[in-house]
């Protein structure tokens, strides 16, 4: 793949739009990349290359790089590299590096890693909640609160992840009510920060509205984070509309790597690039350098053979 030429991009990102009052003026990008990124591949990804990715990640001004996940090996066997990876990566300072804890024994082991943060992931619909953890949304909570139990005791700080805020594979369509319910029991828990998933990529800036104002009555907005995929090609315009609304946490994923392996068919979550050049051009803060993290793009897309899904790479490819 060739390298991305410079001048589109400059072009556009210097452009400043007049009316941004309505947007935060910063935004942190939660890379998934390395996690929700790799976990759905097929065949076994070397370590050393999920090393040099989190690696030149780290070199682009990410301020949080969500690096692996302490699951069972037979559940998701991509990750079972867990600790090798969080020790072999260069750790700069100001950058984090989140690991997934679904239980007290994957927190355990995410410590012993040498994890500083972990996140625990639940949802708003029974039946993912069953084929992606194994348990009810109930026992999820009291299986959290080990965590948080261990994570308090241990000054480690804790995101919560909400799945299927949007829909779900399994049961369609999941109220509000709902997310807004689970998102206020993993807040009250302490969970630092929640990030609502719309883990099939279904939503649209309507039911994306519809769901935030629900949310933002339990949980305050300053704690709340987006996860679009883009499977329907909705991710961009409903980060939008959570940024209109005072959202200025979003996740992504470079080169938009990945999906679920418990939502068949969801694509990767919108590419970071993408969401950094829409933010860019809106004059939004994110301290991420676009061509350095298009070129780590290219690295994991060569590693993958693999085409990126990051429309700006694409287009920078082309002109
Ligand atoms: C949660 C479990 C472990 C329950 O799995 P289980 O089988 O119900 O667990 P268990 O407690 O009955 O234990 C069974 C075996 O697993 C072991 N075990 C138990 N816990 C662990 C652990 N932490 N690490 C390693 N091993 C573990 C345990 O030791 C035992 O081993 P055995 O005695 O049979 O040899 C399993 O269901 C699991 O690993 N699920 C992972 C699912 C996953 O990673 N999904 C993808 C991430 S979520 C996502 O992508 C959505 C998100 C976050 O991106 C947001 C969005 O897009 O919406």
């Amino acid at each position: 793949m060739p390298r991305f030429a410079a001048v589109p991009l400059s072009r556009d990102t210097t452009r400043r739009q007049v009316s941004t009052a309505a947007f935060p003026q910063r935004v942190k990008v939660v890379e998934v990349g390395p996690r929700d990124g790799l976990q759905n591949e097929k065949s076994v990804v070397p370590t050393p290359v999920k090393i040099r990715l989190i690696d030149m990640l780290s070199e682009t001004g990410l301020p949080v790089i969500e690096a692996t996940s302490f699951v069972s090996p037979r559940w998701v066997p991509q990750m079972a590299d867990h600790a090798e990876v969080m020790q072999g990566i260069n750790k700069l300072p100001g950058v984090s590096y989140p690991v997934l804890t679904p239980n007290l024994k994957g927190f355990q082991a995410a410590v012993a890693a040498g994890a500083k943060e972990v996140s625990i992931f639940g949802a708003a619909s029974e039946l993912f909640t069953k084929k992606n953890i194994n348990c009810s949304i109930e026992e999820s909570l009291e299986r959290f609160s080990e965590v948080m139990n261990a994570a308090r005791a241990a000054s480690i700080p804790v995101r919560g992840y909400v799945s299927c805020v949007l829909g779900c594979p399994y049961e369609g369509n999941i109220s509000a009510a709902k997310v807004a319910e689970v998102s206020k029991k993993m807040y009250s828990m302490g969970c630092y920060e929640i990030s609502l998933g719309d883990t099939i990529g279904i939503g649209t800036p309507g039911s994306m509205k519809e769901m935030l104002a629900a949310v933002m009555k339990e949980v305050p907005v300053g704690a709340l984070a987006v996860h679009c995929h883009d499977t329907y090609g909705q991710a961009l315009a409903n980060i939008l509309v959570a940024l209109q609304m005072g959202v200025s946490v979003v996740d992504a994923s470079v080169a938009g790597l990945g999906g679920c392996p418990y939502a068949q068919g969801a694509s990767g979550n919108v590419a970071t690039e993408d969401l950094v050049y829409m933010l860019n051009g809106l004059g939004i803060h994110t301290g991420v350098d676009l061509q350095k993290l298009m070129d780590t793009g290219t690295f994991i897309c060569n590693a993958l053979n693999r085409r990126t899904n990051s429309k700006v790479s694409q287009a920078a490819c082309r002109l």
